[in-house]
């Protein structure tokens, strides 16, 4: 049952609240209600995603950052950026940031799962393992275009028996062929790869997407919460709801079972109580923010702010990694790109019509590119030579390669068409942190992803931008591409150092903090949760969502999130059984 009001509530005590309706509390919230016994509450700060068009259209979604449904947070000023501070987005609706991303889905390697279960100690995070809960979210689903898919993905690595819908492109795009026949005529460096969610990732592949087959995102709320679930008589669900700390319930061990948070702009204090478990789902921000609110942190950080502290746990909001971005950007000699849609709204217009009619046309997919390219540098280029490989493994890529047949994100000029090609540091090494900016709970936190901060990822970020440039070196794009175009111009014959200086000016973010309540193995003395996910050093509170993943995968996290919070739901309901 969905709830706008607090007063609706049936009760103040259940047996499990999750805090954040987002991707991972969702899948929490609707595995533990299958179990008619279980009364679950859900606690989301933001609004329902029902109606909401550009959540629901998958072209529109790059309008829901810096709107109503975000969290609108800026990082503080990024020394690595040339001290530039940046806009940070996190969904502020049901399904959370799966409510307003990108929508790409990748699972990594088989080296970053192996890489956790080794760092964890649990075997059970292993790639091998973890198969079981990539069947449980995916439901495969036919392309909203109905094309033959054959030679586009490998069937044999794919469920259709899962919750959340994923898909090929339903939709082609100019570039699409140039891509393809780039892994032909530059096969050593860009080869093609059938499916790039089989464990062995490098190469350039069709992008696989949380859309389904009616060209409508898939996210946790539309399917986790979907109508089939969301009336489970034992699910409740508040939205509005915004928590600013956790109660300790009891002294020994340290026990909070109750949560406070206000509702619905009343400002008023309310109060709800779990007999079983707590599980904070409210992301890498959102998560270690709670805690330290809570008195849950670095003890002399909490006395320094002013919050009472209640357990000592150093790491909490410390390790938050980011994958930066750098985009570059040439002007081509086509007007198939969506540049011209960008440009007219009259035919952005029609084209909304056309997904209104019946769902098909160039909105049924995101403004990213159907192909992708996942690439490794070489480990005896300078960079890395004599290095330890910052990648979990041979067989997992250093960069995302994000091509875009428009301009984006730069402004749009009056006339032109553009091709973007962006690139993405996967095994960052800088790390940063989310602090209290207050003792206000209900003030924005400080968030510093330490971008580009270690100087080994500036120089992994100039030799990304050298592979965007090989990519179109290739003799297919001889005659679309015209030039380097705005920014990008300087790109030209540019030294080392010039390309550097490019990278802070213009790098980015993917939208992808993740690590700052980090996993570790039972006992050790860094980390804030151990593999089961509960918290160390405190009863009845665990943390699911993707602000425990200790380093970034080597790919778009949303997938892992889902993973991590399947497994929990079984961690739960064996604790629980
Ligand atoms: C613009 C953008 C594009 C992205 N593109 C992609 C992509 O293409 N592919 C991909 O794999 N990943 C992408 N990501 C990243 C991916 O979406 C996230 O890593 C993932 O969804 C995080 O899941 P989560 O459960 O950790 O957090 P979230 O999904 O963010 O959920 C946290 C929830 O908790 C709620 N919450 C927070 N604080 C509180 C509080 N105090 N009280 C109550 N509720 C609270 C939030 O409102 C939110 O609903 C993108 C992210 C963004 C923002």
């Amino acid at each position: 049952t969905l709830y706008h009001d607090v007063a609706d509530l049936p009760d103040t005590s259940f047996d499990f609240i999750v805090i954040g309706g987002g991707t991972a509390g969702n899948v929490v919230a609707n595995r533990l209600t299958e179990n008619p016994k279980y009364n679950v509450l859900v606690l989301e700060a933001g609004l329902s995603n029902e109606g909401v068009l550009p959540a629901i259209v998958p072209f529109l979604g790059s309008s829901l950052p810096n709107s109503l449904y975000d969290w609108n947070y800026s990082t503080t000023a990024q020394t690595g950026l040339n001290g530039r501070a940046i806009p940070y987005p996190r969904g502020c609706l049901l399904g959370g940031s799966s409510s307003i991303n990108y929508m790409v889905y990748s699972r990594g390697s088989s080296d970053d799962w192996d890489q956790y279960a080794e760092v964890t100690g649990d075997s059970g995070w292993s790639w091998d393992h973890v198969q079981q809960y990539f069947q449980k979210n995916e439901r495969w689903s036919s392309p909203p275009d109905n094309h033959s898919t054959v030679g586009e993905y490998d069937p044999r690595v794919h469920s259709k028996s899962g919750i959340n819908a994923v898909t090929l492109s339903g939709f082609p795009q100019g570039i699409d062929e140039r891509l393809i026949k780039t892994t032909q005529e530059l096969s050593e460096d860009f080869p093609f790869n059938l499916d790039i969610n089989g464990g062995t990732p490098l190469g350039i592949g069709w992008g696989q997407s949380t859309i389904d087959s009616h060209g409508q995102r898939s996210s946790s709320a539309t399917s986790y919460l979907g109508p089939q679930f969301i009336n489970r008589t034992n699910l409740h669900v508040l939205i509005k709801a915004q928590v600013s700390r956790l109660i300790q319930t009891a002294l020994n061990p340290p026990t909070f079972k109750s949560v406070e948070f206000i509702q619905g702009g009343t400002g008023e204090l309310q109060v709800v109580s779990a007999t079983k478990e707590i599980i904070l789902s409210a992301g890498s921000i959102g998560s270690p923010h709670i805690l330290l609110n809570s008195g849950i942190g670095d003890r002399q950080a909490l006395i320094d702010i002013g919050i009472q502290p209640i357990v000592h746990l150093p790491d909490v909001g410390q390790n938050l990694s980011d994958q930066a971005t750098i985009g570059v950007y040439w002007e081509v000699n086509s007007t198939d790109t969506f540049d011209t849609i960008s440009r007219n709204s009259t035919l952005a217009g029609e084209v909304l019509e056309e997904w209104l009619d019946d769902r098909s046309g160039r909105f049924v997919s995101s403004v990213l590119g159907n192909i992708l390219g996942w690439v490794r540098l070489p480990l005896d280029n300078p960079v890395l030579e004599g290095k330890v490989d910052p990648a979990p493994g041979s067989n997992s890529p250093h960069y995302e390669i994000l091509p875009l047949n428009g301009l984006a994100p730069l402004p749009l000029p009056p006339t032109g068409n553009f091709l973007s090609l962006v690139s993405a540091l996967l095994s960052p090494l800088s790390r940063g942190s989310v602090k209290l900016s207050s003792d206000d709970p209900f003030a924005a936190p400080l968030i510093d992803p330490g971008f580009l901060n270690n100087t080994q990822d500036l120089y992994m970020m100039r030799e990304g931008v050298k592979i965007l440039l090989k990519l179109v070196s290739a003799p297919v794009w001889d005659n679309y591409i015209v030039g380097l175009y705005g920014p990008a111009a300087v790109l030209a014959n540019a030294t080392d150092v010039e390309v550097e200086e490019y990278v802070r000016e213009l790098a980015s973010t993917i939208f992808h903090p993740l690590g700052s309540a980090s996993m570790s193995a039972r006992g050790a003395q860094h980390g804030v949760v151990d593999p089961d996910l509960t918290v160390k050093g405190v009863a009845g509170l665990r943390i699911v969502d993707g602000s425990v993943l200790p380093r970034p995968p080597s790919a778009n996290p949303q997938a892992a999130v889902y993973v991590i919070a399947e497994r929990a739901s079984d961690f739960i309901k064996t604790a629980w059984a």
